[in-house]
């Protein structure tokens, strides 16, 4: 069965709708620029009346290693999520699960498709596979998350990534070769994670932005979400 991660949370009484529709994770924001930041001193009242068997994962973006090491042990966390392109061989010494994102832009996948019928992957900026099969036999990453890039910004954008594409295929294939669990995010939400779950096979996947209204977490989408997520989809999908 599909794991959730239910992000961006900010209350206990928002934790707890997660936790309650079946979340397998919480995800905590420690980048102080997001909008969905959570001080450390605030997170540890949270995770300190979370029920056990919840993963309670902290996203960073470029924070030092030091840093990182102490909101853990203060905040009760489990994983780090490095959502800033950080070297995970400097974040070794952390006794946490690790999970590197790579974060893609939506229109470079698009435009590589059609871009060049003898190269489709001419366009696009390729991730540093080799970098990320070695940080996964080292043990270094014990997880890698799929999201979006708009404009520069990513994290939280509420866009999704082209599963649909062809050259999707390719990058679901290198991630494959790591041999470590993946987990899909960037702009899913309770009416698109069956069709992404049933073309892309996670091992999880993550959401913030599609489980919001007006800004805040929002417990119907949150309920919805997980439901969908971790219900099998009845109608079979490909990849064109
Ligand atoms: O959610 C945020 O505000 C955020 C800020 C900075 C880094 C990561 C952030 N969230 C992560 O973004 C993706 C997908 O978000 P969305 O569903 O598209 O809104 C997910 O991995 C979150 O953990």
């Amino acid at each position: 069965m599909t794991r959730v991660k239910i992000c961006g949370i900010r209350s206990l009484e928002e934790a707890l709708w997660a936790v309650e529709a079946g979340a397998d994770a919480l995800g905590f924001i420690l980048v102080p620029h997001s909008k969905r930041y959570i001080e450390p001193q605030k997170l540890r009242q949270i995770t300190a009346h979370l029920p056990p068997f919840i993963n309670k994962v902290g996203v960073f973006a470029g924070e030092p290693p030091n840093r990182v090491s102490e909101i853990i042990r203060y905040c009760f966390l489990d994983t780090i999520q490095f959502h800033g392109g950080e070297p995970v061989d400097h974040y070794r010494h952390i006794k946490a699960a690790k999970i590197k994102v790579i974060s893609l832009d939506p229109q470079q996948i698009t435009s590589s498709n059609s871009g060049h019928p003898n190269n489709p992957r001419e366009n696009v900026a390729s991730p540093n596979w080799e970098l990320l099969h070695t940080e996964a036999s080292q043990g270094l990453v014990q997880g890698i998350l799929l999201d979006s890039t708009v404009q520069g910004q990513s994290g939280g954008t509420g866009t999704p990534l082209p599963w649909k594409e062809l050259h999707f295929k390719t990058i679901l294939a290198e991630i494959k070769k790591a041999n470590i669990p993946f987990i899909l995010a960037g702009g899913l939400h309770p009416e698109n994670v069956q069709e992404a779950i049933q073309i892309t096979q996670p091992y999880g996947v993550d959401v913030s932005s599609g489980v919001e209204r007006e800004g805040r977490k929002d417990q119907e989408q949150i309920t919805r979400f997980i439901h969908a997520a971790k219900t099998k989809a009845s109608k079979p999908q490909s990849i064109r």
